[in-house]
């Protein structure tokens, strides 16, 4: 059995607007290249002295990706080549102007174990572990604003770093068995790869407080993974999904007024558009 969450947008032909201006910027590059003392290529640097396993990127001509977090030896925990290769992932999904949807799934059966505890162990001075962690935000901050519809299939466990991921995705589905946990509370940490805030946004604070306070497993039933809706049938337009992913984008990150003036922008790149045009020829009912 399989329990889920998910939702998406984007366009070429959306430049010209100045909110939509701002959320490609928001949605490209790194997110926190304004702060003081943050350089990304010196932590790539040293996030690669840490090597092993890999995160792989198929990008499919169905418009739907998958990347998988491959480190099956270490239950597909992050070394810190694999945070690179995530971001480097995370860059070509950005410039890859077909995409509808993403798949983000672990190898071997199970999703990922969170940072490889060798690495930690290594960086757990403060000042390494703030930069690790503003390369992680960074990273996950931009895969969830892809202009793809994501999905975490979780099988296995996702723990730590591992919940933390599913939460940069817009869906979550659960195979029966799996587990959901964010077991930071047990490791004396709290996350730092946004997963915080994230899961607030999902599940509301005083759920996002039993679950880091308790470090409860996730109950498939409630709130964090829910099920998938027909987003893959019918095979919508991508620039219709993009387009939905942007006002859903839109709503949750910019205040209410531009919000509502980017739906309006949004709308009109949609509206008598091919797509819409042939849904009118067609004459469907909405059962
Ligand atoms: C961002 C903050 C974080 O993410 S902090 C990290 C949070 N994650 C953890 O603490 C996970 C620790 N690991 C575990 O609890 C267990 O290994 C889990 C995942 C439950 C699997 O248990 P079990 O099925 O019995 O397998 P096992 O323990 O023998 O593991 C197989 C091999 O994988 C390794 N492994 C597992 N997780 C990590 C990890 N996070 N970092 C590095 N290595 C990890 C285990 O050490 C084990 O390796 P080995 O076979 O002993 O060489």
């Amino acid at each position: 059995m399989i329990t889920s969450d998910v939702s998406f947008v984007h366009a070429n032909h959306l430049n010209g607007y100045p909110m939509l201006r701002l959320l490609q910027r928001q949605s490209r590059g790194c997110v926190y290249s304004s702060v003081h003392s943050f350089n990304q290529q010196e932590v790539r640097e040293k996030l690669q002295a840490f090597p092993g396993g890999s995160v792989d990127l198929l990008k499919q001509e169905s418009g739907i990706a998958v990347l998988t977090i491959n480190n099956p030896s270490r239950m597909n925990a992050f070394t810190g080549s694999m945070m690179v290769d995530l971001e480097e992932r995370v860059s070509q999904l950005e410039g890859w102007a077909d995409g509808k949807g993403l798949i983000v799934q672990g190898a071997a059966g199970t999703f990922c174990s969170g940072s490889d505890l060798n690495a930690v162990r290594a960086i757990s001075n403060p000042q390494d572990g703030m930069k690790m962690c503003i390369f992680m935000q960074d990273a996950l901050t931009r895969l969830l604003r892809l202009p793809l519809i994501s999905v975490a299939l979780v099988e296995g466990r996702a723990l730590g770093g591992g919940a933390e991921l599913t939460t940069a995705c817009d869906f979550r589905l659960m195979a029966s068995g799996s587990v959901i946990q964010f077991v930071h509370k047990h490791m004396g940490l709290v996350p730092g790869w946004g997963g915080a805030a994230r899961l607030v946004r999902i599940v509301g604070s005083q759920d996002a407080l039993k679950l880091l306070g308790g470090a409860l497993k996730v109950d498939p039933e409630v709130g964090l993974a829910d099920w998938t809706g027909r987003w893959t049938s019918g095979g919508p337009p991508d620039r219709v999904i993009r387009a939905v992913k942007k006002v859903v984008l839109s709503g949750r990150e910019l205040p209410l007024s531009e919000a509502l003036r980017t739906e309006k922008d949004v709308f009109g790149t949609v509206w008598g558009a091919p797509a819409n045009l042939r849904a009118l020829a067609s004459k469907s009912k909405h059962k």
